[in-house]
């Protein structure tokens, strides 16, 4: 279990007097990309919250490297579809990122050389003095980015990250996710609407029903994508492995 960062051990929500989540039992090892796809209100963005430690969950626990999750934690970064709304307008990039490290009591004599460092990392060194909204939307994603990596955490949820982006974005900042995550070592969970999307990231793919019962629990389904890596959006969306999969998961999200 030492590679386990986070165990979902018959995770059950109620929220609202009504059954969200039936119990959910799921491992995401070090390093993994996990993918949760569902049709919408299914519960995806509340399991994920579970994740955070934003809700407790009313049967079972989220286990973090063994220990249950008993609230949020800076080792768990939580990147927001919003970046509008996650980011301070008044605060330049370099100061939106230093949040996390102010957080987290790094040593103001630190940050810069770790901003640095983030800003490098996500392609926004020459951006550094700008304000959010002198930005693109996918420019100030990638700064919601930098500030979760500043965190430098055990585990990224993302929450539909790219959902409010152009399409051209979309597929630059997947590549660019990608990269970091193999270059950081970075283990993910990461909410989407987008099938393809879901494929062309995850080394796992968990799809989720809406209102589960007891015969047909919110676990629909649980693939692996077995996609060489590095990915590419024109050969790995053409691969025939990839299209069986996207046929497997259209077929489970009940099309
Ligand atoms: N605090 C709450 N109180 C009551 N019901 C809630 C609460 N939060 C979420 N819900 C309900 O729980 C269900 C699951 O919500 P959730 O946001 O997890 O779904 P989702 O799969 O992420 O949806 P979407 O894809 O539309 O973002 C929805 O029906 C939602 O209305």
């Amino acid at each position: 279990m030492t590679d386990s960062v986070l165990h979902f051990d018959r995770v059950a929500i109620e929220l609202g007097g009504r059954q969200i989540l039936s119990p959910v039992e799921l491992t995401v090892k070090r390093g993994e990309f996990v993918c949760v796809i569902g049709p919408s209100g299914c519960g995806k963005t509340t399991l994920l919250r579970a994740a955070a430690g934003f809700v407790t969950p009313s049967g079972g626990s989220v286990r973090r490297k063994g220990a249950p999750i008993t609230g949020p934690s800076r080792e768990v970064a939580f990147v927001f579809q919003d970046y509008g709304r996650a980011l301070l307008p008044w605060r330049t990039v370099q100061a939106n990122v230093s949040l996390a490290l102010e957080a987290a009591n790094v040593p103001a004599a630190e940050r810069p050389a770790r901003i640095a460092h983030v800003l490098r990392t996500v392609g926004l060194q020459a951006h550094a003095q700008k304000f959010p909204a002198q930005l693109s939307g996918g420019m100030q994603q990638r700064v919601q980015i930098a500030r979760c990596l500043a965190q430098r955490p055990d585990v990224m949820l993302m929450d539909e990250p790219f959902g409010a982006l152009d399409a051209m974005t979309r597929e630059t900042l997947q590549d660019e996710l990608a990269r970091l995550v193999r270059e950081e070592g970075l283990t993910v969970m990461f909410v989407t609407h987008d099938l393809e999307e879901a494929l062309y990231l995850g080394d796992r793919v968990i799809a989720l029903r809406s209102n589960p019962t007891p015969e047909l629990p919110s676990l629909a389904a649980l693939i692996d994508v077995p996609l060489p890596q590095p990915r590419d959006q024109l050969s790995t969306k053409e691969h025939p492995e990839f299209l069986r999969l996207r046929r497997e998961l259209y077929h489970y999200l009940g099309h």
